[in-house]
């Protein structure tokens, strides 16, 4: 049967046309005078009067959100105009007998003299009657309490510009066929929303409870950062009057995988979320550019295998762990110990603050405040009791002189005396008025002079000299040095983040109170313990793959851990995606064989959605040249086939250089690009990747190259292979010299 012979087409396609004529009147009603627009639309919208009206409850079952007419939904108006809705869902609320079909969309429209919705946004909440609902009895949560009803039907609907081409009714049973048009489609150079197809499983994540932590171990292609950013548009959509956009903040591994997420949340009709980089945030904090040692440089000496390996992994993971923090802590303690006052705080013999009050505020009252903040503070309690008492002072001494001086005009009757003495009283006064001026104009400054005041890294170095352990002597050394050539690492920012924190107060005040974090497992303990010191909240969202933890000498080694020492109270939601939605079954497979070699804690195998390809080609080369024109061949022809973004992923930055310049020497016609963590991605025809830069990206097709380098059985290599087999949405070559293959052999 074709779509047009279905008894409901006439009446979708007439609903479709009515919906865009609908979404033009607004739009043009809007374009002519905003603010009058917003006076007249009620008027203006009884003159269209050509949809069935309804019941007004429905408008409330729907979120009172759409009532909210703002730019910003103007603008996603216009967004949606080409794709208005894609699902439809048929629901009798309990205790009334209407059956009410609710079109969902990336917009919400409504008729505001029916209050009848046209279109209901994705986010609202008996939207999620369609990801999760079941056909029969249903129940949802609104913000007044928990709705009942009946589900008749879920409808999908595919609309490209503006045009019907299907919609089928699906339930349990129907294998989800946009979900498998949309994945089939090809890879952009950036991540596309995914509203119409969000899974159960995922949408449990999008719409999880806001004040709760989570954390979510999804695997390869679970849509983990797509989720992500989903959730954001969600909680902004629910918790709107509570929060606003720019209290959000995600944080991504670097400014490539930024750039690639960039067009995500302005297009689900989300704007001013920070979405910023772990180093740039740190560097904000500090109030300075980091000079960073390159943390890849740390990534090829474990390649390498050179002699310090373990000690620097050692180094590594302390640096990140909450024993770090405690002796960070314990440093802490004792300078505030060092910092107590000392002495009390007088005014020649005046007692102006005892010592034992000064420590209580050092100690109790604004122990809340960073160190030096406390001690600024005392400076102005000094300051502000010094000004008060010095008044009454002068004004004491004034009394008393002037007192004396009119008893000294009593008692001496003979003038020449009488003018002696009143002289010597009067001088009397003059100097002990200047002696008080002249002792309080440095009072507060002498006193203060028990502070002394370090920077930052002043404290961190005297930190490490004060280290105990014989252990850390290395860490000790080592870090030093680093501090010498006025360099830190990566794995140093928790510490001087915290340590900035918790002595002179961060350099911008975030106002962010809920945090998402990707590509989690490559942060340590320590580092998400100081993002949750340093914001001041635990609304965090917190997304990665330990399979993917190339970073694991320095990130998460387990969940178990975050979960004990990060949210110790024990509130934080845990939740595992398996189903992965990226590639094919038969690619999926062959990364899951190679996954199992590596050390990961708990390991969770990937489980691809069903959709079969191409089996992944592996061979093997003696040539180098011949390799290279292997992969132009390939390329071109996948071209040809209509399949967009290409990357060749060499395991280092010196393997993909090399690979370069093997193309350089065919003289091809193909736009070529190496990538780094910094480049912005042009769209070239094939870009060539480092395995460590490639995590987070996705390519319609991949081809891992070997010409130099192999990847082994170490737990490091194996993580980068997966990463970069995970890569592809449909098509993989794996292709090494003789010699080179490595791992691949045993697989
Ligand atoms: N429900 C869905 N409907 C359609 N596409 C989806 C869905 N979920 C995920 N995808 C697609 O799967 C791919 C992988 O998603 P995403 O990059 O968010 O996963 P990830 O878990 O962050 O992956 P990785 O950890 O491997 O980087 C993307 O192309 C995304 O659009």
């Amino acid at each position: 049967m074709t779509i047009e012979q279905h008894r409901d087409y006439d009446h979708e396609l007439q609903r479709l046309e009515e919906t865009k004529t609908y979404i033009q009147f607004v739009l043009h009603e809007s374009e002519h005078n905003e603010d009058a627009f917003r006076a007249d639309i009620k008027e203006a919208y009884q003159r269209l009067n050509s949809l069935d009206s309804s019941e007004g409850y429905i408008a409330l079952l729907t979120s009172a959100k759409f009532l909210d007419m703002t730019q910003q939904s103007l603008r996603q108006l216009q967004q949606v105009q080409q794709r208005p809705y894609f699902c439809r869902i048929d629901v009798r609320p309990e205790h009334t007998e209407t059956i009410q079909p609710l079109y969902i969309g990336k917009a919400s429209l409504f008729r505001p003299d029916t209050q009848e919705p046209v279109i209901v946004d994705w986010r609202s909440p008996i939207a999620n009657v369609y990801y999760e609902g079941r056909i029969g009895e249903i129940s949802y949560e609104t913000t007044t309490g928990t709705e009942r009803g009946e589900l008749y039907r879920k409808r999908q609907y595919t609309i490209d510009k503006g045009q019907l081409q299907d919609f089928r009714d699906i339930d349990i049973t129907t294998r989800d066929e946009l979900l498998q048009e949309s994945l089939g489609g090809s890879a952009d150079s950036r991540l596309k929303d995914i509203v119409s197809t969000i899974q159960e499983e995922q949408n449990r994540v999008i719409r999880a409870e806001m004040y709760r932590p989570m954390i979510v171990q999804g695997a390869a292609g679970s849509g983990k950062t797509t989720i992500a950013l989903h959730r954001i548009a969600y909680l902004i959509y629910t918790y709107g009057d509570k929060f606003n956009p720019d209290q959000f903040m995600i944080l991504a591994p670097h400014q490539l995988f930024l750039k690639y997420i960039a067009d995500v949340l302005p297009e689900l009709g989300v704007d001013a979320v920070r979405q910023t980089t772990y180093i740039d945030f740190v560097s904000e904090g500090l109030g300075k550019k980091l000079n960073l040692a390159d943390p890849n440089e740390r990534l090829f000496r474990f390649l390498n295998g050179d002699e310090d390996t373990e000690q620097l992994k050692f180094v590594s993971l302390y640096k990140g762990s909450v024993a770090y923090k405690q002796q960070i802590d314990d440093y802490l303690e004792a300078l505030t110990v060092r910092m107590l006052p000392q002495k009390d705080f007088k005014l020649g013999k005046h007692m102006l603050y005892a010592v034992a009050d000064l420590r209580k505020f050092f100690r109790e009252d604004y122990v809340r405040l960073p160190i030096y903040k406390r001690v600024e503070k005392i400076k102005k309690i000094l300051a502000d009791r010094l000004k008060v008492k010095k008044k009454q002072m002068l004004q004491e001494i004034v009394d008393h002189y002037d007192h004396e001086i009119d008893q000294a005009f009593a008692r001496y009757k003979v003038p020449e005396q009488r003018r002696t003495q009143v002289v010597k009283l009067m001088d009397a006064k003059e100097n002990l008025l200047k002696k008080v001026e002249a002792l309080s104009k440095t009072l507060v400054k002498e006193y203060m002079t028990q502070f002394p005041k370090q920077d930052l890294i002043a404290h961190y170095r005297e930190f490490l000299q004060g280290l105990p352990d014989e252990s850390l002597q290395y860490l000790q050394t080592y870090t030093t040095a680093l501090l010498d050539k006025k360099q830190m690492e990566l794995e140093d920012t928790p510490a001087l983040l915290y340590l900035q924190h918790k002595l002179f107060g961060l350099k911008e005040e975030f106002k962010i109170r809920n945090l998402v974090i990707d590509e989690a497992q490559d942060y340590s303990v320590f580092q998400l313990v100081t993002l949750k010191e340093v914001l001041g909240t635990e609304m965090f969202t917190i997304l990665g793959d330990l399979s993917q933890g190339i970073h694991s000498y320095r990130g998460v080694q387990s969940w178990e851990e975050v979960l004990r020492e990060v949210f110790p109270s024990g509130n934080c939601n845990y939740l595992v995606l398996e189903q992965s939605y990226r590639t094919t079954v038969e690619i999926m497979e062959l990364a899951n064989r190679v996954i199992v070699h590596s050390n990961t804690p708990g390991l969770v195998l990937a489980k691809p959605v069903v959709r079969h390809g191409e089996q992944p080609t592996q061979e093997v080369f003696t040539e180098e040249q011949a390799l290279i024109a292997q992969v132009l061949a390939d390329v071109l022809e996948l071209k040809g086939q209509g399949l967009g973004s290409m990357a060749v992923i060499g395991k280092t930055m010196a393997e993909c250089q090399r690979i370069k310049e093997r193309f350089d020497a065919l003289a091809t016609h193909l736009s070529i690009q190496v990538l780094d963590e910094k480049e912005d991605y042009a769209g070239n025809d094939v870009v060539i990747v480092p395995s460590y830069v490639v995590k987070g990206l996705e390519f319609d097709a991949v081809f891992i190259v070997n010409l130099e380098e192999q990847y082994t059985a170490d737990d490091l290599d194996v993580k980068l292979l997966y990463v970069a087999m995970t890569r592809p949405l449909h098509r993989l070559f794996v292709y090494s010299m003789a010699g080179q293959t490595g791992l691949l052999d045993v697989i």
